[in-house]
């Protein structure tokens, strides 16, 4: 697929608001010529004055007009900066809508191999930093622009030699300007990627406070947040370093056309060939006629800048989106998955899953086994239909799950990890998320038959608790029963559980096993387990090793036919607790 160029996105960004800034075009371009008609005033003034006009009433009406004109430059210009700032602020609103859409509708992957701090960094810093440009170049730069113009028209018109003379810098400046352009080039590039890492390095120091703490590593993590505080700066100071230069001889160069308009003006008033009040004149406009064209200068940067930005921003949106049709071709048959000669890799040429059949019956039990890292986790997101598999299918009632539109299947399929992300709200509304048309009474019977009631209602604002960010001010076990209980109200057909690796305590373990004995309830369950004491009744227990299939079969079959699943179950017989596995009991259904 052709990409799309940062001048055609912006121009579908802006579409749906192109009257506003069109008006804000015009309003900037009635706000110059208003701006501009008080010099014809002065013009006026100087005239009479030099002519030794003593008529208080000419004076004031010029004056007058001046200030008529100046109020109507001023009530154009704030128009105009209005609207643009209006539909700026709505497209940027729009930029960030596509953006968090976006990131819903492209494979998990694609999201999880960058980190929350650069999307944070884009949604919220980058498009912001869109603002200026968009708001304020549009109105600004079609002012700088014509403003200039009608300035040069003007001149002409009064002494065109003097006019000529007074763009002399003006090729200078240009050079000066085109060499900083030239030497910065990729600069704001690096200050874009190192602010991404020092927000990145910022996160991560948040994120992991506890671990810091725990592992004394405050002095190594603060000295990586420094440096990248530091490597931030120094791109910065390097990038204002090299433009400094030819910056100050723009703004000392194109003004220093007096130097030469002064002497060679004077020289035409003596010489009879300029009048002096089109000699003060020509001054006065020839000042109003460069520092517009620095100004638009300073817009190129700018320009490179938004690029840079809308390029991370379509970088971002341009990502294929996971397919899936909108409605569902046909009716499933009885809920099984199936697995035809699934192989997924993550990263081209790395495969982690490797030619996989299997058939997971509906209303089974099903375990999902084997060394870490050996793709468990991987098999089950597939078969949450997070990614797409790289070659091989799987169905889902007969169906392959691509033909599923992605809304239908998520509400089949309850994935329950072991960080369950909990949103910054109420108790009440996390659980309510597995079902949003549920009643407050309905998440309450919920609650109880997950076994969560009580300790909801000891918290002292019960189902309003806000569960603070990330579900903070729950612990662990709590977190995890509330996730559960969500998931519960989801009711959906199958259940996909990752295990918890570690509970902190055996009590907790069993009131959360039993939350998850009442969620699976007939269900089709998929559960990747750590422990093989709680799948020892499962109706299939499926060995995965190194992304293959080892073997499938109940417990005793593998026990009898797999080495490894023997020597899996000794490792495990080796270190469990008896009496613990006694009192949490497994995940068959009852
Ligand atoms: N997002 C990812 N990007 C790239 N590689 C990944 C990603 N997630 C997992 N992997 C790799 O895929 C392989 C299988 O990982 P997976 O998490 O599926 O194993 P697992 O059996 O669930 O492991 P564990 O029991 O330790 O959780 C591993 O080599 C892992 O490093």
């Amino acid at each position: 697929m052709k990409k799309k160029s940062t001048m055609a996105w912006i121009s579908e960004f802006i579409a749906p608001y192109r009257f506003y800034y069109i008006a804000s075009v015009l309003l900037a371009f009635a706000s110059v010529i208003f701006g501009f008609l008080p010099y014809f005033y002065i013009g006026q003034i100087i005239r009479n004055l030099l002519n030794g006009l003593k008529d208080e009433q000419v004076y004031l009406q010029a004056c007058l007009w001046m200030a008529v004109f100046w109020l109507v430059y001023a009530i154009c210009h704030a128009l105009s900066t209005a609207l643009s700032h209006k539909a700026t602020f709505v497209v940027l609103a729009d930029i960030r809508f596509r953006l968090t859409e976006k990131l819903a509708k492209i494979p998990l992957g694609s999201v999880l191999g960058q980190s929350s701090g650069s999307y944070k960094n884009i949604i919220v810093e980058r498009v912001d930093a869109a603002e200026t440009t968009l708001a304020h170049i549009i109105p600004e730069f079609t002012a700088a622009l014509i403003g200039p113009l009608i300035a040069l028209f003007y001149m002409m018109k009064l002494d065109w030699r003097l006019t000529l003379l007074s763009l002399l810098t003006l090729p200078i400046g240009i050079l000066f300007y085109a060499n900083m352009l030239r030497k910065s080039k990729g600069d704001y590039e690096n200050t874009v990627v190192k602010t991404k890492a020092l927000n990145d390095t910022a996160v991560e120091y948040i994120n992991g406070i506890e671990v810091i703490k725990v592992f004394g590593k405050e002095k190594f993590s603060y000295q990586k947040f420094v440096t990248a505080a530091k490597e931030g700066a120094d791109c910065f100071i390097e990038w204002m370093r090299k433009c400094q230069f030819d910056m100050a001889a723009v703004t000392v160069i194109m003004p220093s056309v007096f130097m030469i308009l002064l002497p060679v003006g004077t020289y035409f008033v003596y010489s009879g060939s300029l009048s002096q009040d089109n000699f003060i004149l020509l001054l006065i406009l020839s000042m109003g006629l460069l520092t517009p064209l620095i100004t638009l200068g300073s817009y190129m940067d700018d320009i490179r800048k938004v690029h840079t930005i809308f390029g991370e921003i379509t970088e971002i949106l341009e990502r294929p989106d996971l397919k899936r049709p909108q409605e569902l071709s046909q009716e499933l048959h009885e809920r099984d998955i199936i697995l035809k000669n699934v192989s997924f890799a993550y990263e081209k040429g790395k495969e982690v899953l490797h030619d996989i059949s299997l058939t997971i019956k509906s209303g089974t039990v099903n375990a999902l086994v084997g060394p870490s890292g050996s793709g468990k986790s991987t098999l089950a997101k597939l078969m949450a239909s997070f990614w797409d598999v790289k070659s091989g299918s799987i169905s889902f009632g007969g169906l392959d799950i691509r033909k599923i539109p992605l809304e239908d299947y998520s509400q089949w399929i309850a994935y329950v990890s072991q960080d369950n992300f909990l949103f910054n709200d109420s108790i009440l509304e996390n659980i309510r998320l597995g079902k949003p048309s549920a009643s407050d009474e309905e998440v309450y019977q919920v609650a109880k038959d997950c076994g969560c009631y009580d300790f909801i209602m000891d918290l002292e604002n019960g189902f309003a608790t806000q569960v603070g960010s990330s579900g903070g001010s729950l612990s662990g076990g709590e977190r995890q029963r509330i996730a559960i209980a969500r998931a519960m109200l989801k009711d959906a057909p199958v259940v996909i559980l990752d295990e918890a690796t570690a509970y902190t305590d055996p009590e907790n373990e069993a009131l959360v096993q039993s939350s998850i004995v009442q969620l699976v309830k007939d269900k089709t369950l998929i559960v990747i387990a750590h422990r093989l004491s709680t799948i020892a009744d499962a109706d299939q227990i499926v060995l995965v090793n190194e992304g293959h299939l080892e073997a499938t079969g109940t417990q005793e079959e593998l026990l009898s036919s797999s080495d490894l699943y023997q020597k899996m179950w000794q490792a495990h017989l080796s270190v469990r607790d008896t009496d613990q596995d006694e009192k949490i009991g497994g995940l068959a259904h009852a």
